[in-house]
């Protein structure tokens, strides 16, 4: 048999990219990315310009499937291999990215009667307007003793699968009735792939409230919340869930003309993103805490126990790699917050400083603020520019900036911002680490690493452990590759278990970012200071950050 190939997708809040990846080493041999034409939905709705509330963020289906059309041609082209020689497919997507299709697998988006209704839209991750949803399920589910709760940190967040079901429900029952599935982005991608519509483990793990052993929680619950939900599960979120790796079936003539690729070649069954690039740097056991940055940052860890630990994303048995528990948590913003400060906030000197230098302008705010040392600049962040999604789990958080004088510079503040989602990703750590979830060694993947050496410092100066970079660009999309090698199998030249193909396939860089003490001790005591804040207004002290939100909706 000679060389074989997968592709991987992956499915960003912005984009798509493909890439294609020799099964004997991992080595890429091609990518191209493909920006989403209607990017991030949330202001108002394309061609009606229905206005959306606060809080909104909604996706184009239609957007996805031109990433197919034109990165997987694309890859094919640039690496210039025989299509016959690729044998397994995987994407990765953002989680919980969800929509509701009719009995034909149609998203409801697309019918001429209810695309100017925006619960008909895809609901992207950060859409956030189902807070109320979750707060109300969290009380019930406590009220009543759910099991599952401890499960996900003691809080459901409104960025999954049921606040925004819910949601859709209250504000528009009849979308609601119309819908005859509610589909995780990434499963309904795999059901445009393949012809069949099957769940996959991860999201439905994560995002779902599903478990291994006990499905989703009772009906009884469900009625609890609102009778209308109580036959959801059997119904509107029925469907077999099989876990990753899992062939889901060929590709469809009508895929393969689409991609160029060969008609049923094997796709594995849908994935998230940073579950994807877990095995893509190599991570298969205990101990090693992977952080995927870019727009949010997903960490990932494994266990081999049912830990409970305060407000983690949630814990599923098989939901990262098989035979070990899959930890998540999360930071809803990061370099989204970097992208608010150079796009809101940041003086002309500085773009037309940049441009000057022929630097972008994060990378000359990079440069400057690489002159100071931890606490010289005498500022200090809360980064919930996005909400709090772990250890608080709570959206309506908000930013804060303390310490500003007259004569703080644009780089002091740029360099505040990305001290506090260091902190930010401090207090997961200890988190997870103070409650026998050990984590020894950091890895790092996602565009973020590779744009800015500053913030990587400061996370192994905070975290105060060593961070091992992916030597990929693409790392969830390995990741997917090497899913779909797994879907393949090894009769067909890919692998049999996730395992062996990290072995062979995963890679990480020689650089790494190792604490530097003398940084250490500082951000001790910033670390210090940062959590009396995240303490005094994330735990009900003093809850402005609330009240100022509630002024801003009256006045809507
Ligand atoms: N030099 C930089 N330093 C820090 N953040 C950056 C830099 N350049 C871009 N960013 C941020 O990177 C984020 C995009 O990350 P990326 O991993 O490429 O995408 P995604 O999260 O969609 O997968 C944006 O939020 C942007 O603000
Ligand atoms: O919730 C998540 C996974 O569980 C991700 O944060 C979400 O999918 C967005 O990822 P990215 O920042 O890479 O676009």
């Amino acid at each position: 048999m000679g060389n074989k190939y997968a592709i991987g997708v992956d499915y960003g809040t912005e984009s798509g990219r493909a890439v294609l990846v020799d099964l004997s080493d991992g080595t890429e041999l091609a990518d191209h990315v493909t920006p989403y034409p209607h990017n991030v939905i949330d202001e108002q709705l394309p061609e009606s310009g229905v206005k959306l509330d606060m809080d909104w963020a909604l996706q184009h289906p239609a957007d996805y499937i031109t990433v197919l059309k034109q990165s997987i041609p694309a890859v094919l082209k640039l690496s210039g291999i025989d299509p016959a020689d690729v044998i397994g497919l995987g994407i990765d997507f953002t989680a919980c990215t969800m929509l509701p299709v009719d009995a034909k697998g149609v998203p409801l988006c697309f019918d001429s009667e209810l695309k100017d209704q925006p619960h008909s839209w895809l609901k992207l991750w950060k859409h956030h307007a189902a807070q109320d949803e979750a707060s109300l399920l969290n009380e019930i589910a406590e009220q009543r003793g759910e099991v599952f709760l401890p499960r996900y940190g003691g809080k459901i967040s409104s960025e999954w699968m049921i606040a925004k079901i819910w949601q859709i429900l209250n504000e528009a029952p009849h979308i609601y009735e119309r819908t005859d599935l509610f589909l995780e982005a990434t499963d309904w991608v795999i059901a445009q792939m393949t012809g069949n519509t099957v769940r996959n483990s991860c999201t439905a793990g994560y995002k779902s409230i599903w478990h291994k052993q006990d499905g989703y929680p009772s009906k009884d619950f469900f009625k609890a919340l609102d009778p209308r939900l109580e036959h959801l599960t059997d119904t509107k979120l029925r469907g077999e869930v099989l876990p990753l790796g899992t062939k889901a079936g060929g590709l469809t003539e009508a895929m393969a003309a689409l991609t160029g690729l060969k008609a049923g070649t094997a796709v594995a069954v849908g994935n998230v993103d940073a579950h994807a690039a877990v095995p893509a740097v190599g991570v298969v056991t205990p101990g090693k805490l992977v952080m995927a940055m870019g727009t949010s940052i997903c960490h990932m860890l494994l266990g081999d126990h049912e830990k409970q630990v305060e407000g983690m994303c949630g814990v599923v048995e098989d939901g990262i790699i098989p035979g070990y528990m899959g930890y998540e948590a999360g930071q809803s913003a990061v370099g989204d917050i970097f992208a608010w400060y150079v796009e809101q906030a940041v003086p002309a000197y500085v773009h037309e400083a940049a441009a000057s230098d022929h630097i972008s302008v994060h990378e000359w705010l990079e440069r400057q603020a690489s002159a100071y040392l931890p606490g010289q600049s005498g500022l200090l962040a809360l980064d919930w520019w996005n909400g709090n999604r772990s250890v608080l789990v709570d959206t309506d958080l908000t930013g804060l900036l303390v310490g500003c004088t007259l004569l703080t510079k644009p780089e002091e503040i740029y360099r505040a911002l990305l001290e506090s989602t260091a902190f930010g990703t401090r207090k997961i750590v200890d988190a997870f680490h103070d409650n026998g979830v050990e984590v020894q060694e950091l890895y790092a993947c996602g565009g973020l690493p590779q744009k800015n050496k500053l913030l990587m410092q400061i996370y192994a100066d905070v975290t105060n452990r060593e961070i091992k970079i992916a030597a990929s660009k693409q790392t969830p999309a390995l990741g997917a590759a090497m899913f779909g090698a797994v879907a393949a199998g090894s009769a067909n030249g890919g692998y049999d278990t996730i395992v062996e193909a990290a072995q062979q396939m995963a890679r990480i860089r020689e650089e790494t970012f190792k604490p530097i003490q003398a940084n250490v001790e500082v951000y001790e005591k910033l670390y210090q200071e940062y959590s009396k804040l995240h303490d005094y207004f994330g735990r009900g002290a003093n809850d402005v950050m609330k009240r100022l939100k509630a002024i801003k909706e009256e006045l809507k």
